[in-house]
């Protein structure tokens, strides 16, 4: 039988939010315990407009949150200033963070990395929940040992906030583990006007697109002598994030440290 788990989540009236409302309380080993908002202390979820019929508080404080509820794990969809700290303030109340909100730079990830390791707590930080989009990463950090130039494009909604996005981030530095830093396209290649290259990681150049209609997107281009390979997947809803939110809440109840994308649990 499966373990019963408590679950906050924050952020629960965005997009990804209320899918992940909607897929917790349809988990009968998952219970929501409570949610954070920005707003709506006191209230109910189901005083919150749009959202189910269901009898669980509404906190805006997410340490009065832990500290009242003391529940097992937090989802966190919020935004990239906010998700780091509800993450620290989760494991410091001994609360097992999952995080999806992107934006994490590589010494928050040491910081949180030492604090989860202090505290032995299990802590998920995942850049994508979509099995396609690790694999899409796995795919790209396996074929860029062969061919090691790549460029990274990818195309969000444009309401994102952060650019690059975590998935593109994390992409690139799964492909500098594989191969060495190197400097792509002509020596002595020059923009004629600023960010016509895009974004660079040791490197490799990320491009950010965004417009109305995409949902979340990403393509890996790797060039060689006469050839190129093109690695792309596509989410076409935020249900596609589900099963690997749910996948990560049952892995970090068992874990003891903190792990940064989800290709680290799955077989
Ligand atoms: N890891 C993954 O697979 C995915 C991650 N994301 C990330 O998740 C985050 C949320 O994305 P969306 O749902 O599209 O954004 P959204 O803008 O639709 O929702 C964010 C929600 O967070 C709430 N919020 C802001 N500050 C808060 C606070 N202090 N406490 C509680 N709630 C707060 C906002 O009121 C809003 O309802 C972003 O960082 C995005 O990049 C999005 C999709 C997939
Ligand atoms: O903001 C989004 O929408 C998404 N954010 C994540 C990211 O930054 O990679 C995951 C997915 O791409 C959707």
């Amino acid at each position: 039988m499966n373990q019963q788990i408590s679950i906050v989540i924050a952020g629960p009236r965005g997009k990804m939010g209320r899918e992940a409302v909607s897929m917790v309380s349809g988990t009968p080993h998952f219970t929501l315990a409570a949610v954070i908002d920005s707003k709506n202390a006191g209230k109910k979820v189901s005083d919150l407009e749009g959202m189910p019929s269901l009898d669980v508080p509404v906190f805006d404080d997410a340490k009065l949150c832990f500290a009242e509820i003391r529940p097992d794990v937090l989802i966190d969809l919020t935004k990239p200033e906010i998700g780091k700290v509800h993450l620290e303030q989760a494991l410091e109340h001994n609360v097992r963070p999952v995080i999806g909100t992107t934006g994490f730079s590589d010494e928050d990830l040491e910081r949180l990395q030492n604090l989860a390791k202090e505290k032995e707590l299990g802590a998920i930080i995942a850049p994508n929940f979509a099995i396609g989009a690790i694999l899409m990463m796995k795919f790209a950090q396996m074929a860029s040992k062969y061919l090691p130039d790549v460029e990274i494009i990818e195309k969000h909604h444009d309401q994102k906030l952060d650019a690059p996005s975590g998935t593109a981030l994390k992409t690139a530095q799964l492909v500098r583990e594989v191969r060495e830093p190197k400097s792509q396209g002509h020596p002595e290649e020059r923009e004629d006007l600023p960010g016509a290259r895009g974004a660079e990681l040791d490197g490799i150049r990320i491009h950010s697109v965004r417009l109305p209609g995409l949902v979340a997107h990403q393509e890996v281009i790797l060039g060689g002598e006469g050839q190129t390979l093109t690695i792309k997947h596509d989410s076409m809803n935020r249900t596609s994030f589900m099963p690997g939110v749910k996948m990560a809440v049952e892995a970090v109840v068992n874990l003891d440290h903190l792990v940064y994308g989800l290709e680290n649990i799955i077989e």
